[in-house]
């Protein structure tokens, strides 16, 4: 390690903890991280280099004891309207919920003051949380898919944002788009949005599922996506009644994942959320495609979906992050799903003694680096390699007033593991910064509090 460049203007110095591709968790004991001033990673070393340096610059020394830096999470599959009622209705499975709940909700974001309200909420919660990056289901209504971009923009949330589409509605019956309307919005919605230029919120392709779209429309999709290079997400193979009536729906197609390959829908810049079901067939095909999988254990339990197995999704080197999925999921906290996905994968252990229960570390891996691997944004954001983004949690395990007590008298060695570990148990009161690409954007200044 050599010592920083001198040029670099901003510097933070403390313990910091990310996952690589080879490590699922790495601890930098005393390190100093430089960020340049487009809010890249300009340097990682060691701290002890700061008493070298005879130009005065900033840098935030945190107590060792009780603070660290992590990257900043990633959720890969959150529907933004649904924030609105997360943590009720959960009483129902997917499809009658859907119905019953959801489609009905999301009608109301034709509404652009409603969507204003909502939207404002749920990107200020997550940002909250922790999570830096969102990829963003909106609803089918394009002006208020535009202002979850703008808003996200505003507020300093990278983001993936989609207009969903829906031709196949008949179950829905306020809640309707044509196949004309819902390929040519996702036309409009794609123009408009690139045409703002904002810097870390992009669009994303967004057939709902296969249930809710013909094959004409998903075929439209496909070649919408593929021609401006941009991003897919929909759902797959979530419940086992949804996985049957997709087999009744395209009896031509060999599997679900069938169904979205032979439309040209997955791609490696595609995220499929559940796959709880998929079989090791459909998990090669992701495997060839470079498509991804969005694992959103606290959805699939609190609809009583399914279990997926995360070991084997990554014995076929899926690329696999998490994902809320409020409000299936009704928790907007990608620490809520690690702690979900290391439970989910504890159930599986429980059915099979010899099953190999995902770690710790694993999961850390899984909300950080493995999101943006799944969303394709791991050149610029998950760890702290030099040259991404400084995305970035600044973490106080003791903070006042949270919902943790440091024990006193650890191992030293232990106890920064424990420091770290103790993360399953925080919330966003132990989440006392959050910076994306460099700028601070929790706590939340005057301009975006209200
Ligand atoms: N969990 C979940 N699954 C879906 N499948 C299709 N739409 C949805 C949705 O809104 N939530
Ligand atoms: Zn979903």
């Amino acid at each position: 390690l050599c010592a920083p460049p001198a040029e670099v203007p901003l510097f933070y110095r403390g313990t910091f903890v990310h996952s690589t591709p080879q490590t699922p968790l790495l601890i930098l004991e005393d390190a100093l991280l430089g960020v340049n001033t487009h809010g890249t990673i300009a340097f990682i070393g060691e701290g002890k280099h700061v008493k070298r340096l005879s130009q005065d610059f900033k840098f935030s020394l945190s107590d060792v004891k009780q603070m660290f830096f992590m990257p900043g999470m990633v959720d890969t599959h959150i529907h933004a309207p649904q924030y609105s009622y997360a943590g009720t209705a959960l009483d129902l499975p997917l499809l009658q919920w859907l119905n019953k709940y959801t489609f009905p909700v999301e009608a109301h974001f034709a509404d652009l003051k409603f969507a204003q309200q909502i939207y404002n909420q749920v990107v200020k919660r997550t940002l909250r949380n922790g999570t830096t990056t969102a990829c963003y289901f909106a609803t089918i209504h394009t002006d208020a898919s535009l202002l979850l971009g703008q808003i996200a923009n505003d507020l300093g949330q990278r983001a993936l944002v989609g207009k969903v589409c829906m031709d196949r509605n008949d179950s829905a019956k306020t809640y309707k788009e044509t196949s004309q309307e819902s390929q040519e919005e996702t036309l409009r919605f794609i123009k408009e949005l690139l045409e703002k230029k904002y810097p870390r919120v992009s669009p994303v392709v967004t057939p709902r599922f296969a249930l809710s779209c013909t094959e004409p429309l998903l075929g439209q999709l496909g070649a919408i996506a593929k021609n401006n290079n941009i991003h897919i997400q929909s759902h797959i193979s979530e419940t086992v009644d949804e996985v049957n009536v997709v087999k009744e729906l395209f009896p031509d197609s060999k599997s679900y994942t069938d169904v979205y390959n032979k439309h040209n829908l997955l791609t490696d810049k595609t995220v499929m959320a559940h796959g709880c079901y998929l079989s090791d067939e459909e998990l090669t095909l992701f495997r060839q495609t470079g498509a991804s999988l969005a694992h959103c254990p606290n959805s699939n339990v609190s609809l009583c979906s399914g279990l997926l197995d995360v070991r084997n999704v990554l014995k076929h080197k899926v690329k696999i992050g998490l994902g809320t999925d409020v409000a299936g999921g009704y928790s907007a906290s990608i620490l809520d799903a690690a702690r979900r996905a290391l439970e989910t994968s504890k159930v599986l252990t429980i059915q099979n003694p010899g099953y190999k229960t995902l770690t710790f570390e694993e999961v850390f891996r899984l909300a950080t680096l493995g999101g943006s691997q799944a969303l394709s944004l791991d050149k610029q954001t998950g760890n702290f390699e030099v040259g991404k983004d400084f995305d970035a949690l600044r973490v106080n395990v003791a903070a006042p007033g949270g919902p943790i007590d440091l024990i006193k008298d650890e191992h030293p060695k232990v106890g920064i593991w424990t420091l770290i570990i103790k993360i399953v148990n925080s919330d966003d009161r132990n989440i006392v910064e959050v910076f994306v690409a460099g700028k601070k954007v929790v706590p939340f200044t005057e301009k975006t509090q209200e």
